[in-house]
């Protein structure tokens, strides 16, 4: 059989799917790989830059790429860019996956705690301005997309990473019976 991750998270920004994936796959003895930083590599600069040098439309196809590369080669946990779902093509490839017993994780994260955990983050060039609305508009438009790709739905309000990795490791161990 092809290669496939051991679990995809989607989520929005703050949700956790770097800090969670990175803990989950260390847990479970697996690499962890992140699509934000195989488009930093492919690109050879930061996500800001190459928003301000190429704009978004440009990141999305470098996004698109890199989620397409990454479900088909990487056996470990893959933690997905917040919009990388908006892409129809990505979300062909997450049914395909799911389909074949794969496990999507919505990291799921209210304003209330989502708002702190990136507020003070230059790093997302989709929330400067006003980080807080420019959240609350993205995941309003995305929070349909985030539920009909998943297979599993965490809340991380209030819950260290390392209790929700606990919570999806379990998860995916009744999903993925050894
Ligand atoms: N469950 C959590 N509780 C508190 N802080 C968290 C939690 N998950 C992540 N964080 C913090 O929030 C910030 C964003 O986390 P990150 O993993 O980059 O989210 P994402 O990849 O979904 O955008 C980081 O500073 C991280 O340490
Ligand atoms: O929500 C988004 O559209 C984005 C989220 C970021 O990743 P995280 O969700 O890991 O912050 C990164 O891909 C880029 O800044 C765009
Ligand atoms: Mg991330």
């Amino acid at each position: 059989m092809s290669a496939r991750p051991l679990a995809v998270l989607v989520g929005p920004p703050g949700s956790g799917k770097t800090t969670v994936g990175t803990h989950l796959a260390r847990g479970a003895g697996v690499a962890f790989r992140d699509t934000d930083q195989d488009v930093e590599a492919v690109a050879g600069k930061p996500i800001t830059e190459i928003f301000v040098d190429d704009g978004e439309p440009a990141f999305r196809a470098l996004e698109s790429a890199a989620v397409a590369t990454a479900l088909a080669e990487h056996e470990g946990v893959l933690a997905l860019g917040g919009g990388a779902v908006l892409d129809p093509a990505t979300q062909d490839l997450l049914a395909d996956y799911a389909a074949r017993g794969g496990v999507v994780v919505f990291l799921d994260v209210t304003l209330a705690h989502a708002a702190p955990r990136v507020g003070f983050n230059q790093s997302r060039p989709l929330l400067l301005g006003n980080p807080r609305a420019r959240w609350a508009a993205l995941m309003e438009e995305r929070r349909p997309v985030y539920e009909r790709v998943s297979t599993l739905h965490v809340l991380t309000d209030g819950r260290e990473p390392e209790a929700v990795a606990e919570t999806v490791r379990e998860s995916i161990d009744k999903e993925l019976p050894a």
